[in-house]
C-alpha cells in the first residue's frame, strides 16, 4: 500500500557489510517494514567489509524508522548513511538564470553592457512594445505566492513555500520553454500583495499566482486582471478547474451519463473547489452541492460571514438540502474533492449512485485513498503522481501559458480556459479511454503543444491576442 504521508519516499542507505552477511536477511529486514528495494549499487569491496548503497522506497515515515531500526539489528552490518532523495534533489535549490548570450571578450560585453545597451534602454524607453522583442518578457512568467495556502499544508509562510514555487518554475521550463522566477511575497496583506506584483509586472509575460488562500485570493487575481495588460491566471483555481473538466469530459463518457444530469457534490469550497465549481456550471452542470467542515452543506437559508460561500450558496444547491458532507453524498453521481485528507470514508461512497466517479485532489493526501474507495466507485483519480488518473494543474498552466505568451494575450479568458480543457480531453482517444485512463499523462509530450494551439485559437478568436503567430497567419 502507497502511504499517506507524501508519496513515493525514497532513502538510500549507505550500509557497511561483513564478507559473510547473506544479502536476503537485509532484504527481509527491508520487506518486513513495508520497504521495497529499488535499488542495490556497490561502492567497494574487500576481503574485510564490504560498502552498498541501497535505493529503497518506504510508505511513510513511521515505516522509514523501523525499517532502519530493523537492518540496524542484522549483526554484521552497519548503517553509514542515510540520503532521502526527496532532499537531496533540493540541495542547492532547483532553478538557476542562464545567460543566452556568451560574454568572452571587451566587445561582446561593449554590446550586452555599457556602452551597447543605452541604445537599447532608449528603444524601449521610445517604445516600451518593444520589450517581447528585446528583453525577457516575451518568454518569462513570475509565479507569485505569499505563502498561505500551499498544497493542502495550508499557512506555511513564503520561505516554505519556495520548494512548491521552484517546482512550478520548473514545470513551466521543462515543459514548456517557459522561463519563469519564484516571487515569494512576505505579507498577506492584499493591498499590498496587489501593490508588489503590479510594481515588478514590467519584467514579465504573465503572472502565474499559487497557493494563496481564499477568500483574498479571488479579490487579488480580480484587480489584478483588471489593472495589469498581461495575463494574470490563478493556478490553483483556473488550472485546477480545467483539468478537473478535461477529466469530467471523459469519465462520463465511460459512465454514460450528461453534465446536464449528473449530481455533482465538493468538498473545499476555497481558491479550487469555487473556481471548480464556476467551470462546471458553464459546462453545463445543474446540480451541484457544496460542502465544507466548519459550515456543512451551504444553502439559501444560512448567511455566510464567508463571500464565497455567500455566493456558493446563492449559485448551487437548488433543491436547498441542509445536513452535513456525508448527507451530500445520497445519491451523487460526482465526488470532487479539493479540501484536506480523508474527509470521506466507504460508507460515504455506497451512498453514490451507479457509477460513481470520484475526484479525491487534495495533495498530498486525497481525500480518501484509492486502495479504500477503489472497491465503490466506477472512476477514481487523485492529484497524485503516484496513482493512475493524475488530475493536477500541471496538465494546464505550461501549456495554457505558452499559447498565451505566443500570441501576447492580454489575459487567459473563459474561452481559452474551455479550450484548454476539451483540448487536454481530446488527447484520450475513445479506443482508449477505460476507467484507469481518463486523462493523459503529465509526461505526454502532445499536452502542451495541442493546448497552445487550441488557447492561440480561442484567443484570436476572442480578441484578446496582440500578435497572430506565424502558422496562424
Ligand atoms: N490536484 C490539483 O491539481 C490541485 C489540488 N489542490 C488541492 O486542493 C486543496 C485546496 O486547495 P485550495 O483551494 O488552493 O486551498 P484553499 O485554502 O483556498 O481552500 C481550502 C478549502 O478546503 C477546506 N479544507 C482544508 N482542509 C480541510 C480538511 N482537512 N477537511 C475538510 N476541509 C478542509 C477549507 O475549509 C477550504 O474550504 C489542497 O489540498 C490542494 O492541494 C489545489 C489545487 C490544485
Ligand atoms: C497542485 C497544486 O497546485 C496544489 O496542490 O496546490
Ligand atoms: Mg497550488
Amino acid at each position: 500500500m502507497r502511504g499517506q504521508t507524501s508519496g513515493i519516499h525514497t532513502i538510500i542507505l549507505r550500509l557497511e557489510m561483513e564478507p559473510n552477511i547473506a544479502f536476503i536477511q537485509i532484504a527481509n529486514a527491508i520487506h518486513e517494514t513495508g520497504g521495497e528495494i529499488v535499488a542495490v549499487d556497490t561502492v567497494s569491496r574487500s576481503k574485510i567489509v564490504s560498502v552498498r548503497d541501497i535505493t529503497v522506497s518506504v510508505p511513510n515515515t513511521e515505516n522509514e524508522a523501523e525499517l532502519i531500526n530493523g537492518i540496524g539489528k542484522v549483526p554484521g552490518v552497519k548503517i553509514m548513511n542515510i540520503s532521502d532523495r526527496t532532499f537531496l534533489m533540493h540541495i542547492g535549490g532547483k532553478l538557476e538564470v542562464n545567460s543566452r548570450v556568451p560574454i568572452k571578450n571587451r566587445d561582446d560585453l561593449s554590446h550586452v553592457y555599457t556602452p551597447g545597451v543605452a541604445r537599447v534602454c532608449m528603444a524601449l524607453h521610445e517604445d516600451p512594445a518593444k520589450a517581447y522583442s528585446l528583453t525577457i518578457k516575451r518568454n518569462t512568467v513570475a509565479v507569485v505566492t505569499d505563502g498561505t495556502a500551499v498544497l493542502g499544508l495550508g499557512d506555511i509562510g513564503p520561505i516554505a513555500a519556495m520548494p512548491v514555487m521552484e517546482g512550478k518554475a520548473m514545470l513551466f521550463k521543462e515543459m514548456a520553454g517557459i522561463d519563469s522566477f519564484p516571487i515569494c511575497i512576505n505579507t498577506k496583506d492584499t493591498e499590498e500583495i496587489i501593490k508588489i506584483v503590479k510594481s515588478i509586472a514590467p519584467v514579465f509575460g504573465g503572472i502565474n499566482l499559487e497557493d494563496i488562500s481564499s477568500p483574498r485570493c479571488f479579490e487579488i487575481e480580480e484587480r489584478l486582471l483588471r489593472e495589469l495588460d498581461i495575463p494574470v491566471f490563478h493556478d490553483d483555481q483556473h488550472g485546477t478547474a480545467v483539468v478537473m473538466l478535461a477529466g469530467l469530459i471523459n469519465a462520463l463518457k465511460i459512465v454514460g451519463k450528461d453534465m446536464a444530469e449528473i449530481k455533482v457534490v465538493f468538498s473545499g469550497i476555497g481558491a479550487a473547489g469555487v473556481a471548480c465549481t464556476k467551470m462546471l456550471i458553464e459546462a453545463g452542470v445543474k446540480h451541484i452541492v457544496g460542502a465544507t467542515r466548519s459550515a456543512g452543506i451551504l444553502h439559501r437559508g444560512e448567511n455566510y460571514d464567508n463571500p464565497m460561500f455567500e455566493w456558493y450558496s446563492q449559485h448551487t444547491n437548488p433543491d436547498s438540502i441542509t445536513g452535513s458532507l456525508s448527507d451530500a453524498m445520497n445519491d451523487a453521481d460526482v465526488f470532487i474533492g479539493l479540501s484536506g485528507p480523508n474527509v470521506i470514508d466507504a460508507e460515504d461512497l455506497k451512498k453514490m449512485a451507479r457509477d460513481p466517479i470520484v475526484f479525491a485532489m487534495a495533495n498530498p493526501i486525497p481525500e480518501i485513498l484509492p486502495e479504500v474507495a477503489e472497491p465503490f466507485v466506477r472512476v477514481m483519480a487523485t492529484g497524485r503522481s503516484d496513482y493512475p488518473n493524475q488530475l493536477n494543474n500541471v496538465l494546464c498552466f505550461p501549456g495554457i501559458f505558452r499559447g498565451a505568451l505566443d500570441c501576447q494575450a492580454t489575459k487567459i479568458n473563459e474561452e481559452m480556459k474551455l479550450a484548454a480543457a476539451y483540448a487536454i480531453a481530446s488527447i484520450v482517444g475513445e479506443d482508449e479511454l477505460n476507467e484507469q485512463y481518463i486523462i493523459p499523462s503529465v509526461f505526454n509530450t502532445r499536452v502542451v503543444e495541442i493546448v497552445r494551439k487550441k488557447v492561440i485559437q480561442a484567443a484570436m478568436e476572442s480578441g484578446v491576442a496582440r500578435k497572430i503567430p506565424h502558422e496562424f497567419a
